[in-house]
């Protein structure tokens, strides 16, 4: 697998404040964050930032009508949703995942990365997998070595290497990334993603030779996720994520470089009016789809409104959409991959009281057989996706691969 070097990478990255300090430091000031709440006045300090005063917040975890806010490590540390208990590794992780994602939304949108962004590299590797972009990898390099820094993960399994990238034995985390969905979009600068799972590590296996261990945590069913996620390069970047209670998202403020809880427990509408697909491939569909499309379309489905098409032709933007908007979000080819796509939004949009599915069954349920196995996905609101599958043959199986 080819992989550039950090230090080569011409954007001037500044080290993210945190970093500054030990990591002993940020464990015990995240950790010691109090179960009840986090008022301003603690934020203040720990920021050092008095002046800093937060724009429209979601609901204050204090309860009261202060215009406090909350970070998505506070969040994290204070239970990460109704009634869970989140551990302490796991808050370590995020607060090093997003250290990550920190550092790719600069990249996306750093003034040197065109030349990055318009290279492919050929892959050598002849598997099943699109020949990745520099700026994919250094994402990959990005999101590896932030894994590492953790002591939190004994696994990593991503979109940009043919196999699972062993770290640590005891490290009590699986995580399947995908660094950076969407890139073949950067140079119009359309909205890019990194779309994350967290499992548990199955110690059941840790007598095995590293490379069996490796993978056959990586192919755990969704249905063992702790967590997953997805960050948004766009017009603010915004940190969507569930610890398996809820899901809630952040955004970054470039003023505090902290993602702060803008959404909690987002809920999508169980119907939605827009579907979100790539209907130049319209005569390449079988009947059912054609026939669900042409139906809504109409307003001839279950809900008599028209429908609306909208497609960014990028993930996560697409699904950040159909979450806070409803409707459906689909590619039905064999296409995205079932480990770090499927997967870990299936289990956010379920926890977002929605549905996901390949058109036959919930992507949760499925058993992965390999890492970069592919599946037509379908996910969004209940009633949209239930009404979708009941049209029975939606899978597009003629997938002759498309130049644009
Ligand atoms: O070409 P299609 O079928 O519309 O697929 C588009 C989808 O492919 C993706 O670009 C992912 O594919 P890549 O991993 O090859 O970039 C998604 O972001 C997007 O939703």
């Amino acid at each position: 697998m080819q992989s550039l070097t950090l230090t080569r990478y011409p954007t001037p990255i500044s080290p993210p404040r945190l970093n500054l300090y030990p990591l002993r430091q940020i464990a015990a000031s995240v950790l010691s964050a109090p179960t009840a709440g986090i008022n301003r006045r603690d934020m203040a300090s720990r920021h050092q930032s008095t002046s800093f005063k937060p724009l429209a917040v979601g609901r204050n975890l204090t309860g009261d009508d202060d215009d406090g806010y909350c970070t998505l490590i506070d969040f994290a540390g204070s239970g990460g949703g109704e009634g869970k208990n989140v551990g302490e590794d796991l808050v370590v992780l995020l607060y090093h995942l997003q250290h990550a994602c920190k550092r790719i939304a600069s990249l996306v949108a750093s003034p040197f990365n065109s030349s990055l962004g318009k290279l492919s590299v050929n892959s050598s590797s002849g598997s099943d997998r699109d020949a990745p972009k520099p700026l994919d990898i250094v994402s990959n390099d990005i999101v590896l070595s932030s894994l590492r820094n953790s002591g939190k993960v004994a696994v990593m399994a991503s979109e940009e290497n043919d196999s699972p990238t062993w770290i640590k034995d005891d490290g009590p985390y699986v995580v399947v990334v995908d660094p950076l969905d969407g890139s073949r979009n950067i140079d119009a600068s359309i909205p890019t993603g990194t779309i994350f799972g967290i499992y548990n590590r199955l110690v059941e296996l840790d007598h095995l030779p590293v490379e069996e261990k490796a993978e056959l945590n990586s192919l755990q069913r969704g249905s063992r996720l702790v967590a997953s996620g997805y960050v948004l390069y766009s017009s603010a970047t915004i940190f969507c994520v569930t610890l398996g209670s809820g899901t809630h998202a952040f955004t970054l403020d470039h003023s505090t470089e902290e993602f702060v809880l803008t959404h909690q427990n987002i809920k999508i509408p169980t119907r939605g009016q827009i579907y979100s697909v790539n209907d130049a491939r319209y005569f390449d569909w079988p009947e059912g789809l054609r026939k669900y499309i042409d139906t809504v379309r109409q307003g001839k489905g279950q809900n008599p409104k028209k429908y609306s098409a909208r497609y960014i032709c990028s993930l996560v933007a697409d699904l950040h959409r159909t979450l806070l908007y409803g409707g459906v979000a689909m590619n039905p080819r064999d296409h995205l991959r079932l480990v770090y796509e499927g997967n870990p939004l299936a289990f956010l949009v379920e926890q977002a009281g929605g549905k996901s599915s390949d058109g036959k069954r919930g992507i949760l349920s499925i058993q992965p057989v390999k890492l970069h196995q592919r599946l037509p996905l379908f996910l969004g609101s209940l009633e949209d996706v239930a009404e979708l599958e009941s049209y029975g043959d939606v899978q597009q199986t003629v997938n002759p691969g498309y130049e644009v």
